[in-house]
């Protein structure tokens, strides 16, 4: 059976590699500022050189909430800790703000580690936070068409834009064994007022849990979790393997799944790896409903001898905004041409099309990206490889080309294709589904994927000795 820690673990860090520093996300809740005491205790004891930084956001939506993050300022001058406040200053939006909200910390935390060089954020998300958002996420479940895959709960490490490692040593471990650490060191932390607002599905989740049963419910969300993810990380190696094996891209845009795919007798790996294919092609960051994918499986299995698909009869279908052609030259899979982003002034770190990540140096507006049209890729040269010529075309129809803005309608000053750069732009494929967050329950398709439509390969996980591949 599996125990929490009710005395925080000395070896939660051992793990993790601090070689190229840390930043720790502490709020001045009682989770992160306990984070904060036992990682700087470790580092004094088996790495005293580590470059470590604590950040705190300020995201101005609480009265005392600059207050809070000096609270925690000063803590860090006490310790010998650097520290920063970073303010969320950008205009904030009238609905959906705690999602908003959190996409910006993240993309704060993300950017003040990588301004000093790390590529490391540590959270003090816990066994509590663990229980919550599996009882949450079963709540959403039960009833929905769900696959399951998100009761494996938050990942132990999440890779934050394809760069920056966010890892989550104290999943573990219960919030009231870190209060009780603090309260040995006699150092206070801030009571957030929204946890306890029942308005809201976390608070109330916890109260449920704050009653005499709730160590064993907590426990037993947590076992559900490991055993989920396990699971899940299994079902990724398989399909990470059927995407070895069976898929090729022969020109940007466009993935050939060989006919075999379909049959090769692991149906839930199939079913994964297409639903992962069929959102990086269509670039949407979720992956395709579990019951429409399987569907489409099915169709794709029904191949007139049975067992050997040869698509006699060719079909087109469209999922998570990606084309499936079937027919005897393969099944392929491209974006549909439908709703293409229009041509716009290119964006630094934007996701064009969810589908390609810009990077600029240059000023923004120095150039334009947008589709190349069916106009100009009927013009294209096609290498004669047995890839149908139409379906070539139709693929790069939908590839984003680069123009200078007051050559808009001139020349084409070069396809984005394969990772150009041009000077002070740079634009890479993604992984559509993992480009923001990447957990590390589904590390090996995203790095398979990646392969395939040559995306920058994973950086190491952060877990000493283990690499992403
Ligand atoms: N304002 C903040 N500044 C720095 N770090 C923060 C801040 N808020 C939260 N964090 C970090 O995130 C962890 C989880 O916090 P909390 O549970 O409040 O956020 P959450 O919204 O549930 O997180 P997530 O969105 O990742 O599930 C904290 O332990 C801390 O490390």
């Amino acid at each position: 059976m599996l125990t929490l820690e009710t005395e925080p673990d000395p070896s939660v860090f051992s793990q993790i590699d601090f070689t190229n520093g840390a930043v720790a996300a502490v709020s001045g809740g009682s989770d992160s500022t306990a984070l904060l005491l036992l990682l700087k205790d470790h580092l004094d004891r088996t790495a005293p050189a580590t470059k470590l930084l604590a950040v705190t956001i300020d995201h101005g939506l609480r009265p005392g909430s600059a207050a809070e993050a000096q609270a925690v300022a000063r803590l860090c001058v006490g310790r010998g800790i650097a520290h920063r406040t970073v303010v969320w200053s950008r205009r904030k939006p009238s609905t959906g703000l705690p999602a908003a909200a959190r996409e910006a910390r993240y993309r704060l935390l993300a950017e003040a580690a990588q301004a000093e060089g790390i590529g490391l954020v540590l959270t003090g998300h816990t066994a509590d936070d663990q229980a919550e958002t599996v009882l949450m996420r079963k709540a959403r479940e039960d009833g929905a068409r769900q696959d399951g895959r998100g009761l494996a709960g938050m990942a132990p490490a999440t890779l934050y834009d394809w760069r920056i490692w966010i890892a989550r040593p104290l999943l573990g471990t219960r919030r009231a064994a870190l209060r009780e650490v603090l309260q040995r060191a006699n150092v206070g932390w801030v009571e957030d007022p929204t946890n306890e607002d029942e308005a809201f599905e976390r608070p109330r989740i916890r109260a449920a849990l704050a009653d005499r049963n709730g160590t064993q419910r907590v426990e037993d969300a947590v076992a559900l979790a490991a055993r989920v993810a396990v699971e899940r990380e299994q079902l990724g190696h398989r399909a990470a393997a059927l995407i070895r094996g069976f898929a090729s891209r022969p020109t940007a845009g466009l993935i050939r799944l060989d006919p075999g795919f379909a049959t090769a007798g692991d149906e839930a790996a199939a079913v994964y790896a297409l639903r992962i294919l069929l959102a990086t092609v269509g670039g949407v960051a979720f992956l395709p409903d579990q019951v429409r994918s399987k569907a489409l499986l099915d169709r794709l299995r029904a191949g007139p001898s049975g067992t050997t698909p040869f698509f006699a009869t060719p079909f087109c279908a469209t999922l998570s905004r990606t084309v499936v052609d079937a027919r005897r030259a393969g099944i392929f899979l491209r974006r549909e041409t439908r709703n293409l982003p229009p041509a716009a002034p290119a964006v630094d770190n934007a996701l064009w099309d969810g589908r390609w990540r810009i990077t600029l140096d240059d000023e923004p507006g120095a150039f334009l990206i947008a589709p190349l049209g069916a106009a100009r890729a009927a013009k294209r040269p096609i290498a004669d490889d047995g890839t149908p010529p139409s379906l070539v075309r139709a693929a790069l129809a939908a590839e984003p080309v680069l123009w200078r803005p007051d050559e808009l309608l001139g020349e084409c000053l070069g396809s984005a294709q394969d990772s150009q750069v041009l000077p002070g732009m740079a634009v890479c494929p993604v992984v559509a589904p993992f480009a923001r967050f990447l957990p590390s329950f589904d590390l090996a398709p995203a790095g398979t994927v990646a392969a395939l439509i040559g995306a920058p390969l994973l950086p190491a996980t952060p877990f000493s000795g283990h690499t992403a591949s």
